[in-house]
């Protein structure tokens, strides 16, 4: 593949749930292309299809129409080449394993050797700040720190893409913003591709090279806004004139949307 090809393409990508109460479209003829190195978010109100799209480029789902690739790859393929690192919603950590022992199990079911996996957890954990909490279980640390666990096991495998599902939607305001900017700064190190799924509009504007604004029934994209900010961003670029004029957009996309249904 080359540098250049797009990490993930969506073209006409349909999926509709077949539920006893009827079918439920969740995408509609989803056209999208992601490039090495963007980070992506996506907002949208709830039910229209952010999570179902995710779920499809981690082949967790399986399109009804349309094309799908992800690393020039079917999603399946790019599964099975570890492609993608997932972040859900909330951070998911097996209570009875330790910080370390989390992250490990991944590591270990697909074979990696001993020395790798330590070498591995020790190094992803000092990515997100947590070196030194290999030993505690995830109840000793506080939501925040659980999510930067929850991060770290997704960069093990050193996957090109990271795909986040809401991960910070449950942290107080501080918290939150601290983790954005670190995000950035793991992302700015890493230069990985991130697709980023958020109900927020001042996150999606504070991290993203491209926001994708989608609305419900059926899901689908309705506007996809290209930042001009740059790449470094302080926190205080959130009271910047470019920075609230793309939020209003986004607020617009949103409530267009919305009417759009009704
Ligand atoms: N497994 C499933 N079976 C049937 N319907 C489903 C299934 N998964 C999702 N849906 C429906 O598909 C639509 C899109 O759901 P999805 O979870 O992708 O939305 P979302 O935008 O991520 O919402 P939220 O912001 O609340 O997480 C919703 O109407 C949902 O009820």
């Amino acid at each position: 593949m080359s540098a250049n090809a797009p990490v993930i393409e969506a073209s006409g990508l349909d999926l509709v749930f077949r539920t006893a109460d009827g079918p439920v479209h969740a995408l509609r003829d989803v056209n999208l292309s992601i490039g090495r190195g963007e980070f992506v978010s996506f907002i949208g109100p709830s039910g229209c299809g952010k999570t179902t799209f995710l779920r499809c480029v981690a082949a967790l789902e399986t399109p009804t129409g349309g094309r799908l690739a992800v690393n020039g790859m079917s999603p399946d393929a790019a599964r099975r080449a570890r492609a993608y690192g997932y972040v859900f919603q909330a951070a998911a950590l097996m209570p009875w394993r330790t910080i370390a022992g989390n992250i490990r199990l991944p590591l270990r079911i697909m074979g990696y050797p001993k020395a790798e996996r330590e070498e591995r957890v020790a190094r992803v954990l000092r990515m997100v700040e947590l070196g030194g909490f290999e030993k505690k279980y995830p109840w000793q640390l506080s939501g925040g720190m659980q999510q930067r666990a929850s991060i770290a096991r997704a960069l093990a495998f050193d996957a090109d893409l990271l795909l986040m599902d809401e991960p910070f939607g449950a942290l107080d305001e501080i918290v939150r913003d601290r983790l954005n900017e670190e995000l950035l700064a793991l992302w700015a190190r890493t230069g990985k591709t991130i697709c980023f799924v958020t109900h927020s509009i001042p996150e999606a504007v504070y991290l993203s090279t491209r926001i994708v604004v989608m609305s419900p029934r059926p899901g689908r994209v309705t506007d996809v806004i290209e930042s001009p900010l740059p790449r470094e961003r302080p926190l205080h670029i959130r009271e910047s004139a470019d920075f609230l004029s793309i939020a209003a957009r986004v607020r617009d996309g949103l409530r267009a949307g919305i009417g759009a249904e009704v």
